[in-house]
């Protein structure tokens, strides 16, 4: 069985990685750790998700006494140091899930993975790697003369814009490509003289209703359009690929992996 500790495990993501993990074979949940000022700290991890109790209060620390193999963390950009800095000290796997992040949280997570297995992701599901794979594929194949745009959006609650998923998705493209990331990547249009420049690549974001989070990548020229697009029905498709993130990474040694590690897309 393969002991899990949950960082942010009662918020929308928490509560369902907390009853999905109760369901999937292999895993149990051991700690559920949110912010000091929640007020349900105490309270049955397995109540607040909606699965029955479990026996695990809501605490606002990873207890020195609960044994864990793995952590998994989607809380906010502002715990991730104190969550890596206990991971590296107990010597545990640690999945994050949290975006938002900049570079300083990057370069610890780098070497963080010089100490123990650790995975960032900006999301977790198996068709948004995919998507990934082919929007850069389609970049690729397609060339310079078609204009390249992505289009994210998710609901009224999202803190962070434009969404990780989006972000990544530009670099993917960028790196199979000549677009350059720093140069090519804008966040807005805006004004009475933004004529679409050459090689640009604006990223536009929706925040609507409870949107678990949609991406689409444009690619068009004079004539026609090709459109890769991801939509998610659930943020259990985020929550299954995370679980599995954690089950695959309690067996791996030291080092700083990716979700084609996990799903071995790089050998197709
Ligand atoms: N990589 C992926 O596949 C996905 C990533 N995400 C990302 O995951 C993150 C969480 O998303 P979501 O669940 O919607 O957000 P929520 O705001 O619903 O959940 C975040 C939780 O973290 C808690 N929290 C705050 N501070 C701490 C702390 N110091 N230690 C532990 N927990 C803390 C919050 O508690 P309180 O409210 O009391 O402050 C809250 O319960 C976001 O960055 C989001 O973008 C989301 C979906 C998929
Ligand atoms: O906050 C969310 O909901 C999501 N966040 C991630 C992101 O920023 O890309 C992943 C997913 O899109 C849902």
């Amino acid at each position: 069985m393969t002991k899990v500790a949950i960082f942010g495990a009662n918020g929308r993501m928490g509560r369902r990685l907390v009853a999905l993990a109760t369901e999937m074979e292999g895993l149990s949940v051991v700690a559920g750790v949110d912010g000091a000022g929640s007020p349900q700290i105490g309270e049955d991890i397995g109540v607040l998700a909606g699965v029955g109790e479990l026996g695990v209060p809501l605490t606002d620390q990873l207890c020195g006494d609960v044994e864990v193999d793995v952590v998994i963390d989607f809380s906010v950009p502002a715990a991730l140091a104190g969550v890596i800095e206990e991971c590296c000290k107990r010597k545990l796997p640690l999945v994050i899930g949290t975006t938002g992040i900049g570079d300083e949280h990057q370069a610890m997570i780098d070497e963080a993975g010089q100490r123990i297995p650790i995975i960032w992701a900006s999301n977790f599901s198996l068709v948004v790697n995919v998507l990934n794979v082919l929007a850069g594929k389609a970049a690729q194949l397609l060339g310079s003369d078609f204009d390249i745009e992505i289009m994210e959006a998710h609901h009224r609650f999202k803190k962070d814009a434009p969404s990780g998923t989006a972000i990544t998705l530009a670099k993917h493209i960028c790196d199979a490509s000549d677009h350059d990331f720093d140069r090519d990547v804008v966040f807005e249009r805006h004004g009475d003289d933004c004529l679409r420049q050459p090689n640009e690549i604006t990223i536009q974001t929706l925040r609507v209703g409870d949107h678990p989070g949609e991406h689409t990548a444009y690619f068009a020229t004079l004539g026609e359009r090709l459109e890769i697009k991801h939509v998610s029905t659930s943020r259990d498709s985020y929550v299954i690929g995370a679980l599995k993130a954690a089950k695959w990474l309690s067996l791996q040694s030291a080092g700083r992996y990716t979700m084609s590690d996990v799903l071995k897309l790089d050998r197709v």
